[in-house]
């Protein structure tokens, strides 16, 4: 089976699947750590002919079984599948979670989803796992499981910082039951690729320590809404994203990053899309514009370098972040806040000069 594809209950799932081997995770951000299962998954799958299949759940298990007020995703919910096919997943079965979803007993879970759901003959995981009704299925339990159901188990040994999926595929060749103990100490000592390492990251304008970990640059998506009109006269007129956009939004500041149409809106259509055009973010409340006590909106503006005459309203844009350059400031006059926005254009070129757009390297 070649086809790509995501299923959003087991009917979607095609009748000619096929024998499958599964990872499963929540995959925010689908980060190095992910791709690395991701990646052993797929040599798993293909030394046993199996189709490469993940599955994962919306909303964040955290959001329906927590308290409210838990942290923003890195990436929102298509984006999040997208990149697991980008991983070479052949099918997402992407499940809805509810609290009734939560209720599957570990076997039960195991026995309806993956065995009869996707005819799993392989899991990859990591050793920590925690599935089923209280989180009470972990490793041990999927091994009994392989044994009664037929499957192997792969548990991968921790990924840190720094080191590649091919580090590690002594760990993979080692076969299905045997890479080690489980809790046993991963190959290195350095604190582990985690999601929630990211969102702080990106929640203090840390962009490189973010992008060494998701392996690509972090995005922000939405549709070019309508602002205030200033960005014209100032000679620096910037695309707005909404009030919610796709994606966590990082700390306030100006970024070094690139802007891609990813939808036309009906208008534009047939007009050749902007595809990683250099851009400066701005990300804050136009402190310049506004009283100290004023209520102003937090917003995500880009401005595209080298042609003031785009027309992007309506159309979808993609925001990739490179580099943090500086915090929003409030200036003591407009005429100051353009000739720092001069200066950041600057900033912006000499940091985007020997780096492209992950779009760009995928074409
Ligand atoms: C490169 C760049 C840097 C910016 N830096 C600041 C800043 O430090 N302080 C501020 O108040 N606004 C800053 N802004 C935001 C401008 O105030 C905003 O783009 C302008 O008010 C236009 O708003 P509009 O798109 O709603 O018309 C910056 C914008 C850009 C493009
Ligand atoms: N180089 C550019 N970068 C960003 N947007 C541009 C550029 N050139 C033209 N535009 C268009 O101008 C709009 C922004 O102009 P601006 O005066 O800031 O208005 P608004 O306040 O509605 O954002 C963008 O939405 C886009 O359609």
């Amino acid at each position: 089976m070649t086809r790509a594809q995501i299923w959003h209950s087991l009917e979607e799932v095609p009748a000619d699947l096929g024998a499958s081997a599964v990872t499963i995770g929540n995959f925010d951000g689908v980060h190095l750590g992910h791709r690395y299962v991701l990646d052993a998954l797929r040599d798993n799958a293909a030394a046993r002919s199996l189709e490469p299949v993940a599955l994962t759940f919306w909303p964040h298990p955290r959001h329906v079984m927590q308290t409210p007020g838990e942290p923003p995703l890195i990436t929102a919910h298509t984006d999040r599948d997208r990149l697991l096919l980008l991983a070479g997943m052949n099918g997402v079965l992407d499940l809805e979670f509810t609290w009734d979803f939560a209720q599957y007993s570990a076997e039960e879970f195991v026995r309806v989803f993956l065995v009869e759901g996707l005819g799993m003959r392989c899991i990859v995981t990591g050793s920590d796992t925690r599935f089923g009704r209280a989180n009470a299925g972990d490793v041990d339990t999927l091994l009994e499981l392989g044994r009664r159901y037929g499957f192997d188990v792969v548990v991968l040994p921790d990924l840190s910082p720094g080191e590649t999926a091919a580090t590690d595929a002594a760990a993979i060749d080692a076969g299905p039951l045997d890479a080690r103990s489980p809790g046993e100490p991963g190959p290195a000592e350095a604190p582990r690729i985690s999601s929630s390492a990211i969102r702080e990251a990106l929640l203090s304008g840390e962009i490189p320590e973010a992008t060494a970990m998701l392996g690509r640059f972090h995005t922000v998506a939405d549709v070019v809404h309508h602002g205030f009109k200033r960005g014209r006269e100032l000679g620096f007129p910037t695309a707005n994203l909404g009030p919610m956009p796709q994606g966590l939004v990082p700390a306030d500041g100006v970024y070094a990053g690139f802007l891609t149409v990813v939808e036309q809106s009906q208008e534009h259509r047939g007009a050749p899309p902007l595809v990683g055009a250099r851009t400066t973010i701005s990300i804050g409340t136009n402190p310049t514009f506004h009283e100290g006590s004023e209520e102003s909106p937090r917003m995500v503006e880009a401005y595209v370098h080298g042609d003031n005459s785009l027309d992007l309203y309506g159309d979808t844009v993609r925001l990739e972040f490179v580099e943090r350059q500086r915090p929003t400031l409030r200036f003591s006059s407009v005429n100051a806040l353009v000739a720092q926005m001069e200066l950041d254009k600057d900033v912006t070129r000499r940091t985007l000069e020997s780096v492209q757009s992950d779009v760009l390297h995928r074409r």
